[in-house]
């Protein structure tokens, strides 16, 4: 199954080229297991599934942690037909609905509440999109439970969720939403905005 990301980070600082540069120096123990490619609009991760997040966290927890406010965008996307290179995304990880929905979240809230905290607030809002399915509407719902169970979830705003909280809980929602929901061989994407350090009344509280 074909899995990966392109992303952006924008950090809001004269030096933003050195800011981007440096924090791609963050995936660098992540380079033997995803291709990576960085080009002018976004830098593309290719590997295995449960990979994508925590590479993700960790370069945006090093930018983040300078005090720089700082926005990383993403489009997630596992299934995708046509996609060639599939062995570097192999995973022993169960991929999407191989259990009844209340089990898949169960083991997600579980996995959230385990994942290594960061110290870093983070703000997001995303968007599941299960594609070609019309059983979609449960997958996003079951995601929003999760959400809630693990203390990230901020609050529905149109077309998007809001999550809120430490980046270790956050990404692990996130990446959870990813490898737990939607069909085990379909098509899905996610679309994400993650925040840190905005000077925006109210935004980034510590949770
Ligand atoms: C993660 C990530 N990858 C690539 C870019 C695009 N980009 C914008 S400025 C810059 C440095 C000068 O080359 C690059 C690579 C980005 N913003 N974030």
């Amino acid at each position: 199954m074909y899995s990966g990301v392109q992303f952006s980070l924008y950090p809001m600082a004269d030096d933003f080229v050195g800011i981007i540069t440096g924090a791609l120096g963050a995936l660098d123990s992540y380079r033997d297991r995803l291709r990576i490619e960085t080009d002018d609009i976004s830098t593309l991760l290719v590997g295995p599934p449960e990979l994508l997040f925590p590479a993700m966290r960790d370069l945006f927890v090093s930018v983040a942690a300078s005090g720089v406010h700082c926005v990383l965008s993403a489009s997630v996307s596992r299934g995708c037909p046509g996609g060639e290179d599939q062995s570097i995304c192999d995973t022993d990880e169960p991929i999407g609905s191989v259990a009844e929905l209340p089990r898949r979240i169960e083991a997600a809230v579980r996995k959230v509440a385990e994942a290594p905290r960061t110290g870093q607030p983070v703000a997001g809002q995303f968007a599941l999109y299960v594609l070609g399915s019309d059983t979609h509407m449960p997958e996003v719902y079951g995601c929003i439970e999760l959400l809630e169970r693990s203390d990230v979830l901020d609050r529905p705003k149109n077309f998007v969720t809001k999550v809120k909280g430490d980046a270790g809980a956050v990404f692990e929602a996130l990446s959870e939403t990813f490898m737990r929901f939607g069909p085990s061989e379909g098509h899905i994407t996610l679309d994400i905005t993650i925040s840190a350090n905005s000077p925006s009344p109210g935004a980034d509280l510590r949770p």
